[in-house]
């Protein structure tokens, strides 16, 4: 059995320790992990998060010995990436009175990857707090944190943050808090948050919001070490880390349209980035001089090229744009093709295929993916017919995810 891991007045660490290399992430966890869960014993008992998916019957074995598991009313899951919410089936079987606490996109997932369907769900939105006898916990949606679904849990009476992979570690620690350790956890706390968190260090900014209100003395995070001396300055560096290192950047958008909607979204992509500080020049090739288009790419530090489809082609003159592309050496600069289509979008294809041919950096969907995680970042930027609400959305998140880029390289 685990030892009792007390962290607080009713709070107990419930989690596991893999002390393995662990695969994560296309990258070995030399150091291991730990998969931090949590039991707050009150009149109403709770449990913030499991663990992984491998352990799921272990965690639930061990937690038997502290808690009966049909006494647990609510288990609140931050984040649906398995390696925390792993153990809920398990525990789940074992607590049939539990409802299961998450924000609305994380039901959907938990349903479906554990067959929960039939369970109860409390959905919670930011700011709402649920009382568990004798505590009462906070919640504060943090889209993107590292995915669409996460929310970060504070206990106000014990001034407790529970932010799931937020300010974790990736490292097998023994001893549980950062005052205990025997070595300088920054450089680990560091590297996990390049690791996991830096891609999108654009959504620190709303983390950061949320903890402005709530007073914060302990981080209990689910891999890694507690935080409990100096936890201001592991919430400063997070503020540090994502905020930009880079000015002065320049993109330059080059359009092709028939009745404007491609022009829409090309004028829709220069005012996000402007609102990033990026200086944007705009080019309808049609009406542009090439040479003036041409000098502008060699000045940017991004190119999006955009062309409706007509019969399943470009229009206008945008080829030779193009094939002039091809001819030049932009090495280090990133580019992306768009464009408004009806059916089928070709034109958007081919201008992609073009990009390959030069040396920029091509944004595609499958490298934000693999690289990020995200899904709702799409490249190419396909717009079908007019720029609506749901498509501006779309294209704000590939905008940002560019600005992102230029401004922490
Ligand atoms: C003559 C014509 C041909 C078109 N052919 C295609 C096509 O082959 N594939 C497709 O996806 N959309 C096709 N469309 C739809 C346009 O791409 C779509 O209306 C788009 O929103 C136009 O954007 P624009 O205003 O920027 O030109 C066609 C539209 C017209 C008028």
């Amino acid at each position: 059995m685990n030892q009792e891991v007390k962290i607080a007045e009713d709070v107990y660490w419930v989690g596991k320790n893999d002390n393995r290399e662990v695969p994560f992430h296309r990258l070995i966890l030399a150091k291991g992990t730990t998969y931090n869960a949590y039991l707050l014993k009150t009149e109403k008992p709770t449990i913030i998060d499991t663990v992984d998916f491998a352990f799921g019957r272990e965690f639930v074995e061990n937690l038997s010995q502290q808690i009966d598991p049909k006494t647990i009313q609510y288990i609140v899951i931050n984040h649906t990436e398995p390696d925390h919410s792993g153990g809920l089936a398990a525990l789940a079987a074992r607590a049939p009175e539990a409802t299961i606490v998450c924000t609305e996109p994380a039901v959907y997932e938990l349903k479906e990857m554990y067959k929960l369907h039939q369970r109860n769900f409390l959905v919670v939105h930011d700011g709402d707090t649920l009382d568990i006898g004798g505590k009462t916990l906070k919640f504060k949606e943090t889209p993107y944190l590292h995915t669409k679904e996460t929310m970060i849990t504070y206990s106000i009476e014990d001034k407790i943050l529970f932010p799931c992979d937020i300010f974790s570690t990736h490292v097998a620690n023994e001893e549980f808090f950062n005052d205990e350790a025997s070595i300088d956890i920054t450089e680990d706390f560091i590297t996990y948050y390049n690791l996991i968190i830096h891609p999108h260090r654009r959504y620190v900014a709303t983390l950061m919001d949320a903890l402005e209100e709530l007073d914060v003395q302990m981080i209990a995070p689910s891999h890694g070490y507690i935080l409990r001396e100096n936890v201001q300055k592991y919430i400063d560096l997070y503020g540090e880390m994502s905020a930009n290192t880079q000015e002065n950047k320049k993109a330059t958008i080059i359009f092709t349209t028939i009745r404007k909607n491609t022009r829409k979204v090309a004028e829709y992509l220069k005012s996000t980035l402007e609102k990033d500080g990026i200086e944007t020049e705009i080019f309808n090739t049609d009406k542009a001089d090439h040479d003036e288009v041409l000098a502008s790419v060699q000045q940017a530090d991004a190119v999006f090229i955009g062309s409706s489809t007509k019969y399943a082609d470009m229009i206008g003159n945008l080829e030779d744009i193009l094939k002039a592309l091809t001819e030049m050496d932009l090495e280090g600069k990133i580019a992306a093709s768009f464009g408004s289509y009806g059916w089928s979008g070709e034109a958007i294809e081919v201008i992609q295929d073009y990009l390959y041919e030069t040396n920029m950096t091509v944004q595609s969907t499958s490298q934000v993916i693999k690289t990020t995680g995200m899904t709702h970042v799409e490249f190419p930027i396909r717009v079908r017919f007019s720029l609506d609400d749901e498509q501006r959305e779309k294209v704000d998140h590939s905008a940002t995810f560019v600005a992102e880029q230029l401004l922490s390289v």
